[in-house]
């Protein structure tokens, strides 16, 4: 019989923390050590003997949590939002002092956003407009959702990519936001409604068309079995992993 997986939950009080400890305690070859929250140090981590943490907190928390994870040898799975380039260049900096330690940072975490954020990659090239909208609880931490971010930041690339000009916007008149958020020249808007939990829509328009590509997350368990399968996976992926893809579509 194989030793099961160390694994701790930060933020294991909250919406997707405690879902994903019950997730942890029920999975086999997994053994939740720690559910820790706001009132728990980070030495409870060592004290478990974690091998794998998952970070569900904050973005005013999670670089704080990395940096003792990778500073003692902890591979991280991460779901919480807010990475910036300036962000994920510290962590790359702690991770090269720490070669071993495997760290994933997902944006989303179901399957059918990661699908979602492909399928709007593959098509990006073939249309003229491209517009992001998200819709998510009204207690969300942040605006945008890091899942538009990354979806726009995609677009954006692909459009790059095909040397298609700026999206072209005469708005010229208006009230300020009515426009969106500007992501690498995608507007994104985000709705924040009572009664939602993560949805999100990524509209094109060509010559005489459009294309909507939806999706929706209904219940905290669609995140499950990717932040499983990036808790079994993140050991053996040395570095900084960015999106669950890479495991998703591993050899492909
Ligand atoms: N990648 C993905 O697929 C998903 C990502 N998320 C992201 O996960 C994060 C959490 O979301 P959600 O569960 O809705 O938020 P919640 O506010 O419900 O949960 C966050 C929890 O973390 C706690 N917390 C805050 N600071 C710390 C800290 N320093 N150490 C330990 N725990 C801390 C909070 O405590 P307190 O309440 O006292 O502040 C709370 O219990 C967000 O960034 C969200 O966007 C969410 C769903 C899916
Ligand atoms: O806060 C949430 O709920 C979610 N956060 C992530 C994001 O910002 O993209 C993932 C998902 O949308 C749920």
């Amino acid at each position: 019989m194989t030793t099961p997986l160390r694994v701790a939950v930060l933020g294991a009080k909250g919406r997707i923390g405690a879902e994903a400890a019950r997730s942890v305690e029920a999975a086999p070859g997994l053994e939740l050590v720690a559910a820790l929250d706001r009132e728990d140090t980070l030495e409870s981590l060592t004290e478990a003997g974690a091998q794998v943490a998952v970070d569900l907190t904050h973005p005013d928390a999670v670089l704080g949590n990395l940096e003792y994870c990778i500073a003692h040898g902890i591979h991280a799975v991460v779901g919480t939002t807010g990475w910036t380039d300036e962000r994920l260049a510290s962590v790359r900096g702690w991770l090269a002092a720490s070669p071993s330690t495997g760290v994933l940072i997902a944006p989303n975490f179901s399957i059918g956003a990661v699908l979602t954020m492909r399928f709007a990659q593959q098509a990006a090239r073939f249309f003229e407009s491209a517009e992001v909208i998200e819709l998510h609880h009204n207690n969300k931490a942040d605006a945008p959702s890091g899942t538009a971010t990354r979806t726009a930041q995609l677009i954006a690339e692909a459009r790059a990519e095909a040397a298609l000009p700026p999206q072209d916007d005469p708005t010229t008149h208006g009230l300020p936001g009515a426009r969106g958020a500007d992501v690498d020249g995608v507007p994104v808007h985000s709705v924040r409604l009572r009664g939602l939990l993560a949805h999100q829509e990524v509209l094109f328009g060509g010559t005489g068309e459009t294309l909507t590509i939806r999706h929706d997350s209904l219940h905290h368990s669609s995140f499950m079995p990717g932040i499983l399968l990036g808790v079994r996976s993140v050991a053996d992926a040395p570095g900084l992993t960015f999106g669950l893809e890479n495991f998703l579509f591993a050899g492909e």
